[in-house]
């Protein structure tokens, strides 16, 4: 069953492709987040379902029907914005009931339905207020109530909980997961909060550049990205981007970072598709767990490790963000640029460079990128915009009490099977 069918729809604004042939299908009762950077589409997309746009190309259907010819008033969808038009003048009450009186169907019993919202979304106490006596998000809550009064089939979040301040965030976003789910409603919600997205949504579907990157649960986005832009994006902390090659030696595969490498036996089936590799650039994404702090003279069982110095100890209270310098030369993307809907130049080529002779581009004050005896230099691009990456750091969590020290040498032990590695196209190079 599919409640709404996004095929291959694509919309044009002169020149800027805002949608790029997206397919999605949302299964009924479903919470589905569009996540992405600004400027990615994601409003696009909700309005071409909404019916407030036409496609330049492909089509939608919501409950198995073309929806090409129907206009939005009769999509059976609800819309929620950030900026809610709630009228000033009209109580809360009035404001819910709204939708209703402007259909006036006499089999709808209007104070009933609105006793019914108002009790779903916790604003009964504020029936007889008008909006101006409301925090942001109570206007909220009685924003989407309004938007669920006519019943629609799909309800459509355009980023709902944007205005409102971080605390007020964070509670209204568990509490909207849980209406949609209760009201079994299909929900599509934009955001461009990764984290909104991952703790709102059954399946989270990213999109870079009006082009679906990846489409599924949280969990499967954080732990098994498609792309490198993926990778990038989703995580807190972000995952740690770094330049290296790989090597096939003998009986060994080396992961080479310019001045520290990584070696893996060349048989083991898990490394087969890097050991078709050999020579060539990659983009290897450590998330913080891929990496422990050991004690410095170990060699841990089957785990590779990585050296550094402490450079900054963000301290949370109940854990530390430690960013450990090793030497490695980022990607020279800072994801920020990543982010970037008109960066104007080809992802691989923001990835890496691909001159050998780039090294000695490298401006002064980044890291000594010590050639290793695989002759890999790292290369960062000084002719790109942005502030210089910081220098090959590698960001790790650190549980409280025992903090590292700023300046402290550290010891970490590598999962192998928790790296993540991507091609100079920014797809992702699967381990076995
Ligand atoms: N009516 C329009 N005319 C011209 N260009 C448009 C129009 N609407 C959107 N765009 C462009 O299409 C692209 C996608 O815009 P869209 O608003 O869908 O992105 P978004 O991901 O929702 O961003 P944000 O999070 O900032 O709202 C952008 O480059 C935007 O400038």
């Amino acid at each position: 069953m599919v409640a709404i069918s996004i095929d291959r729809l694509t919309k044009s604004f002169g020149d800027v492709v805002a949608v790029d042939g997206v397919s999605i299908e949302v299964r009924p009762g479903e919470v589905l987040a569009l996540l992405g950077p600004t400027g990615c589409g994601k409003s696009t997309l909700l309005r071409l379902v909404a019916g407030l746009d036409q496609p330049s190309g492909g089509q939608v259907r919501i409950d198995g029907r073309p929806v090409d010819q129907t206009v939005a008033r009769e999509r059976r969808v609800a819309l929620v914005f950030p900026e809610q038009g709630l009228y000033p003048h009209l109580t809360v009450e009035q404001n819910i009931a709204f939708p209703l009186r402007a259909e006036a169907d006499p089999t709808v019993d209007v104070p009933a339905r609105v006793a019914e919202v108002a009790e779903q979304l916790g604003v009964t106490d504020l029936l007889r207020r008008r909006p101006d006596h409301l925090s942001g998000g109570e206007r909220q809550r009685v924003a989407i109530a309004r938007a669920i009064i006519r019943r629609p089939y799909v309800l459509l979040l355009d980023e709902p909980l944007s205005n409102l301040e971080a605390g007020v965030r964070a509670e209204l976003r568990t509490e909207v997961a849980a209406l949609a789910r209760r009201l079994a409603v299909t929900t599509l919600y934009v955001t461009h909060d990764q984290v909104e997205a991952m703790t709102v949504a059954d399946r989270v579907a990213v999109l870079r550049r009006g082009v679906l990157q990846q489409v599924g649960p949280p969990a499967q986005i954080y732990a098994d990205p498609d792309t490198l832009f993926v990778a990038a994006f989703v995580g807190t902390p972000r995952a740690s981007l770094v330049q290296a090659a790989i090597v096939v030696e003998g009986d060994r595969v080396v992961v080479d970072f310019g001045t520290q490498t990584l070696e893996f036996a060349r048989d083991d089936p898990r490394f087969a598709s890097l050991v078709t590799r050999h020579t060539e650039r990659v983009t290897v994404a450590l998330r913080p767990e891929a990496l422990t702090p050991v004690a410095a003279d170990t060699e841990p069982e089957g785990r590779p490790v990585l050296r550094g110095r402490v450079r900054l100890v963000e301290n949370l209270g109940h854990e530390a963000v430690v960013h450990v310098a090793t030497g490695a030369v980022p990607t020279s993307v800072a994801e920020s640029r990543l982010e970037l809907p008109d960066v104007g130049r080809h992802l691989a080529d923001l990835l890496t460079d691909s001159s050998s002779s780039a090294a000695s581009h490298r401006p002064d004050g980044l890291p000594a990128t010590a050639r290793t005896e695989y002759g890999f230099y790292p290369v960062y691009d000084p002719e790109l915009p942005g502030d210089p990456p910081p220098a090959g750091d590698v960001v790790i969590r650190v549980p409280a009490p025992v903090l590292p020290r700023v300046g402290e040498a550290l010891t970490l032990a590598v999962d192998p099977d928790r790296l993540l590695f991507f091609d100079r196209a920014g797809d992702r190079i699967r381990l076995g």
